[in-house]
């Protein structure tokens, strides 16, 4: 296949491109992030950039937007040398970066959050807050962003909040913006509107730098895309002449056809003990007569989209939240709602949505923060064996293929996919009775998605049982049942064999009159058995 980056198009009329990286080496002590590497965004373009956990594009955006700086190379925004490094106004005039974490500071206004540092024309004038009120409005209007000035950032959606961003990098001059893994914490209904905002900024001139790992994110949006693999550019195309197998083969160097996703395991028995049983569980405002129960052998998904409630519902079996009502027992032992000692102790582990606020010690080692929870198993008394600790990890490393230099490397190191499997690891470390992950591919490229997903099958193989709270189809295919949340409340159930669209119609709320959308639990099952799942 044509790779059409070996010679960009240059000469009379045809317009520079707004950013080009070229022969851009990176280096992190032994570990070599990034070699050679180049890229080349036209003006207006949507452009992906793809690549295995690790592969080097994280490193790639902090260069393009001035954070850190190449060991070697060249970048040119719009045919002209890139910034000084640290002069963050000339960067931000060029280039912005909406990341899946937030950037904006919760406790200001969205008003401030777009004027930070700029709300008066000079040092010793007063700021005019209502006029910085009206300014942001206008700004807001004029990219077609609802969302009210006075709002405190934190209050927001995360859609919204990306949406400030945006409005907040177009409004400093910036014709190219890099959304790094936007979609990760957005539900379909918010992908798609994110999605209908960028292609209308895109008419307008505007360039997007993509990076997912759902590659149909990339065939839905991009044209251009680019690959990377283990710190090398592998290829440029035009979206339209890859197909989705040359895709994968590039971003992983093997056949696409030895990547499966696991689900064809038997699953559980149905005369397995059950394991886990929720049982009228209440959280005011949140969910409502939540029931459901998940037996040995047994992998459950818990869909949902995000207000639907199917996170805090997993949250509270492992001890986050106190329940108003309900009860949540684990082989026949109640877990005291509220309480992530009680939810241990009866062999609840988690992998929590967020790993930076839930999961990681981010200044500790991979070893460290893999064995957190299985301290008593690293030596007597109490004690913490280093040794015992290293070959723990060790074997972590290698059973969920984490991409690290070592044990003792600091996890605030590691890609954002490999510190993804880092809170699997720990999660996993303490062989629970029952496994609650939520969304445990987040971040994840599409190989070890298989891997981790298949890593979860075992556990429940073992006779034990897991409950996946997600709206991802890969990760639903795996379970053996699938119980859908909206607004709150149980709706539908399916075993193995439901088609994509029955089910992603009920996790949206429009059931397409397949399925009962009822709101009573007791009567909202179904299942589908005609089809392949
Ligand atoms: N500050 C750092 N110190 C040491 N190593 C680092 C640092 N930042 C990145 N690396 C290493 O550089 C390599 C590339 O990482 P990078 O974050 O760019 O990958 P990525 O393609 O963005 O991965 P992911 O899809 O998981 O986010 C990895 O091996 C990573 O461990």
């Amino acid at each position: 296949m044509a790779d059409t980056a070996t010679a960009p198009a240059t000469g009379p009329g045809t317009p520079a491109p707004v950013a080009e990286a070229t022969g851009i080496s990176k280096r992190f002590g032994a570990t070599v992030a990034l070699r050679d590497a180049r890229i080349s965004v036209a003006p207006g373009e949507s452009h992906a950039l793809v690549g295995r956990n690790g592969a080097g594009k994280s490193t790639l955006v902090s260069m393009l937007t001035g954070l850190q700086q190449p060991d070697s190379g060249t970048l040119r925004f719009s045919g002209e040398p890139a910034p000084a490094y640290g002069d963050i106004g000339a960067w931000r005039s060029r280039v912005a970066c909406v990341y899946q974490r937030s950037t904006i500071i919760g406790d200001l206004t969205v008003a401030e959050n777009l004027f930070l540092n700029r709300q008066s024309a000079g040092t010793v004038q007063p700021i005019r807050w209502k006029q910085l009120r009206r300014r942001a409005e206008e700004l807001l209007g004029e990219y077609g962003v609802g969302v009210d000035p006075s709002a405190r950032a934190k209050d927001l959606t995360v859609e919204q909040r990306q949406f400030v961003e945006i409005a907040r990098a177009l409004s400093f001059g910036a014709r190219f913006i890099i959304l790094d893994e936007p979609t990760a914490k957005l539900d379909a209904r918010g992908i798609n509107r994110l999605f209908d905002k960028l292609r209308h900024l895109q008419r307008q001139g505007v360039a997007f730098l993509f990076i997912s790992h759902h590659l149909q994110e990339v065939y839905d949006l991009c044209t251009t895309v680019t690959v990377y693999r283990d710190a090398a550019h592998i290829l440029t195309a035009p979206v339209a002449e890859l197909g989705h197998q040359a895709l994968v083969e590039a971003m992983t160097g093997e056949s696409a056809s030895t990547i499966t996703v696991a689900g064809g395991s038997p699953g559980a028995r149905k005369d397995a003990p059950e394991l886990l049983a929720v049982d009228g569980l209440t959280l005011p405002g949140v969910c409502e007569g939540i029931s459901l129960s998940v037996r040995s052998g047994e992998v459950v998904g818990l869909a949902g989209a995000t207000a639907s409630g199917n996170v805090q519902v997993g949250e509270t079996i492992a001890g986050l939240h106190r329940a108003k009502e309900g009860r949540i027992t684990v082989g026949g032992r109640t877990v005291r709602t509220g309480s992530v000692p009680s939810a241990l102790t009866v062999g609840v582990g988690l992998v929590p949505e967020d790993r930076h606020l839930q999961g990681l010690v981010n200044n500790r080692s991979v070893a460290e923060n893999a064995t957190l929870t299985v301290t008593y198993q690293l030596g007597p008394f109490g004690t913490v064996l280093p040794a015992r600790t290293k070959a723990f990890a060790g074997r972590m490393i290698r059973d969920l293929d984490i991409k690290a230099p070592g044990a003792s490397t600091p996890v605030s190191a590691l890609s954002g996919g490999n510190q993804q499997k880092v809170v699997v690891a720990r999660a996993l470390a303490t062989d629970p009775q029952v496994l609650v992950a939520i969304r445990p591919t987040n971040g994840v490229d599409v190989k070890s998605k298989e891997f981790l997903l298949s890593r979860i099958r075992q556990v429940a193989d073992g006779g034990k049982a897991a409950l996946i709270v997600s709206d991802e189809l890969d990760d639903l295919k795996i379970c053996d049942r699938v119980v859908v949340m909206f607004q709150g409340r149980v709706v539908a159930e399916f075993d193995r064999g439901w088609k994509d669209e029955v089910v992603v119609a009920v996790i949206e709320g429009v059931s397409g009159g397949t399925v009962p959308a009822s709101a009573s639990p007791a009567s909202a099952s179904t299942g589908t058995d005609e089809h392949g799942g």
